[in-house]
């Protein structure tokens, strides 16, 4: 099977320098760990602990994600990813690198985002406001992947919205990787419930489409009203629940095409699951943000071949998100009558 590339974005760290993806040797700019105060705790994962901090002299609040001693190679890689992407469209801002005077593990220093815990958050937004988040963070997959990176950890936790001033930022990219054609991954990233197909049938040859399928499911929970909605169990348990929705031929063709091997652990697991018609998950309470082309924006995203879901160029330009910039065109050839950024703008 000669080798299928991604449509967009496959050379890109080919045709730059080999500095800017090589994170071997990195310079870290070291700022003072004196110059923040730390104050509450605001999160913690697998690889940091967050604060809520602020800079002594200037009062301005920020971030402090104090690393947890890991590899430096991942630390460089986070760093190095960050530093190619600041400046972006709704990367987090990257303020400050210091070393941590008790534990000398870096802590990263990033703009603050006044972000109101999703699953509270969500559920409020209107079918508008729902297409207007999802194209924000197209932008800043868009930008990231015209980069050569890969997110790898896109889902709800790492997408910070201050609601108030309609601004999105997408966090947390511990787990971002450069893009190389050919080159085989490690399968054990993203969070269970976003990860796609090809990371629980151990396809390595992914690519940045990994982050379109996560978008999916994201989008999947906020207009179906259901989170998360694929709700595994455990990483096989996932591809079932995944199967039970998209139907069980169409991953069975997917892993015959590339002569993919299902683990052990799937036999006489995956039955015959019919693929289910979107409308069974209609309720009342949801059918407010289901519309045609919602549907088949779900369905461009959410293929179980990598290679055939929809890139974040033609996800940008996808009939579903036309109201987003039809929006931004009024804006900038001074339309509109009121304040964009106030609730009756939306
Ligand atoms: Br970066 C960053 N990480 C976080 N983890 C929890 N809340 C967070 C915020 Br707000 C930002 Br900004």
């Amino acid at each position: 099977m000669d080798c299928l590339l991604p449509k967009y974005y496959a050379n890109v760290n080919l045709v730059r320098s080999r500095e800017y993806s090589d994170y071997g040797c990195l310079t870290i700019p070291w700022g003072n760990s004196e110059n923040y105060d730390v104050h509450s705790k605001i999160g913690r994962g697998k690889y940091s602990e967050v604060y809520l901090g602020k800079n002594i002299e200037t009062r301005v609040p920020c971030v402090l994600k104090i690393l947890k001693p890991v590899k430096k190679k991942k630390i460089y890689r986070e760093i190095k990813i960050l530093q190619n992407l600041q400046g972006g469209a709704n990367i987090i801002e990257l303020i400050d690198i210091v070393r941590d005077s008790i534990s000398h593990t870096p802590s990263l220093i990033f703009e603050y985002v006044n972000n109101r815990d999703f699953k509270e958050f969500f559920p409020t937004l209107s079918d508008f406001e729902i297409r207007f988040y999802i194209y924000e963070t197209l932008k800043a997959l868009d930008y990231s992947h015209s980069h050569g990176i890969m997110h790898r950890d896109i889902k709800p936790h790492n997408i910070m919205i201050d609601h108030s001033i309609r601004k999105l930022r997408v966090i947390d990219w511990g787990l971002g990787e450069f893009y190389y054609p050919n080159r085989e991954y490690n399968v054990r990233v993203a969070s269970r419930y976003y990860k796609s197909p090809e990371l629980l049938v151990n396809d390595q040859q992914y690519s940045y489409s990994l982050d379109i399928w996560s978008l999916g499911v994201m989008l999947a929970a906020m207009v179906f009203k259901k989170e998360p909605f694929f709700r595994g169990q455990d990483n096989y348990d996932q591809l079932i629940k995944i199967a039970k929705v998209l139907g069980t031929d169409e991953l069975i063709a997917y892993i015959e095409k590339y002569d993919l091997k299902l683990d052990q652990a799937y036999d006489g697991k995956i039955r015959a699951y019919e693929k289910k018609v979107w409308n069974e998950f209609f309720t009342k309470e949801n059918r407010h943000l289901i519309s045609n082309e919602c549907l088949d924006f779900l369905d461009c995203c959410l293929k179980y071949d990598h290679h055939f879901r929809i890139t974040t160029k033609e996800a940008l330009n996808h009939p579903y998100l036309a109201p987003v910039v039809q929006m931004y065109k009024s804006i900038q050839c001074g339309e509109c009558r009121v304040a964009p950024n106030t609730p009756e703008y939306a």
